[in-house]
């Protein structure tokens, strides 16, 4: 793929501590606008990746771009620069206790010393919770939280969202909420997403691609089947069927 069609492009990377290899020669691009499913066991490597996308880490071998820019290369302010290009999604939501819904969604803006009280508006309504605005996170569910930690997520209008096991700790019913608020975001606003999980069952819901690691090489990257059940909502008991076999 054409560099600039890349969102984020990884040439031969490596990131070791001491003798163990997280990721060892990783090459990968990740094309603007596909929803990428990275998936492995324990230890793979996968938030090791998402520290490298998300600009926390630097490879110790190869090269990382992101955005067409290379961190390592990057002084504190410019990190910071990009890293409001994007959007982190993580299993716990990451709210903060003490403030409103509508003031964690307005969180990033605020740190930035910027305001934009029409955006948060919008994009409370945008996942379904604009009546939750004055709540705080303790008061809602799980899928609720993570709903909102999206809308958080967006209110920089990043053209990346990197999501880590976001529905590890959601019921099905959430899960499938928060799958189709991802897959609606590539949508309507043409966000790019990185969806690291251990459920299989996330990434062929809503990936377009999914990557295997395997104690940190990237084994395989190959486009997801598209079921014909996908894109539909299972009945708790036709989920319950599925999974269980009956
Ligand atoms: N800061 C670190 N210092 C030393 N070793 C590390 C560090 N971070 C990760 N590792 C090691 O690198 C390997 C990959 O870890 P990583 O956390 O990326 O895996 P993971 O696939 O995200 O696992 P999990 O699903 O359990 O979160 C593991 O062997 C881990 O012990």
């Amino acid at each position: 793929m054409p560099e600039e069609d890349a969102i984020a492009v990884l040439e031969h990377v490596s990131v070791r501590y001491g003798s163990v290899a997280a990721l060892d020669d990783v090459s990968l691009e990740i094309a603007r606008g596909e929803i990428l499913g990275v998936v492995g066991e324990s230890g793979a490597g996968k938030s090791t990746l998402l520290n490298l996308l998300d600009a926390a880490t630097h490879p110790t071998g190869g090269r990382v771009r992101i955005h067409g820019a290379d961190p390592a290369r990057m002084g504190g302010g410019e990190i910071r620069r990009l890293r409001r290009r994007i959007g982190m999604v993580f299993q716990s939501f990451n709210l903060l206790a003490n403030r409103t819904v509508r003031q964690n969604v307005a969180l990033p803006l605020k740190l930035q010393r910027a305001q934009d009280p029409a955006l948060v508006a919008e994009l409370l309504d945008y996942v379904g919770l604009a009546d939750r605005a004055a709540h705080y996170p303790a008061q809602l569910s799980g899928g609720q939280q993570q709903r909102v930690a999206i809308a958080r997520a967006l209110v920089t209008r990043p053209g990346l969202i990197l999501a880590d096991e976001p529905t590890s700790s959601l019921d099905t019913r959430a899960t499938e909420d928060v799958l189709e608020l991802l897959a609606s975001t590539r949508r309507d606003f043409g966000t790019t997403v990185v969806l690291v999980t251990h459920e299989l069952d996330s990434v062929a819901a809503i990936a377009d691609r999914a990557a295997v690691l395997e104690a940190g090489a990237l084994r395989s990257v190959f486009p997801v089947a598209r079921s014909a059940a996908r894109g539909e909502r299972d009945s708790y008991l036709a989920h319950a069927q599925r999974v269980l076999g009956a």
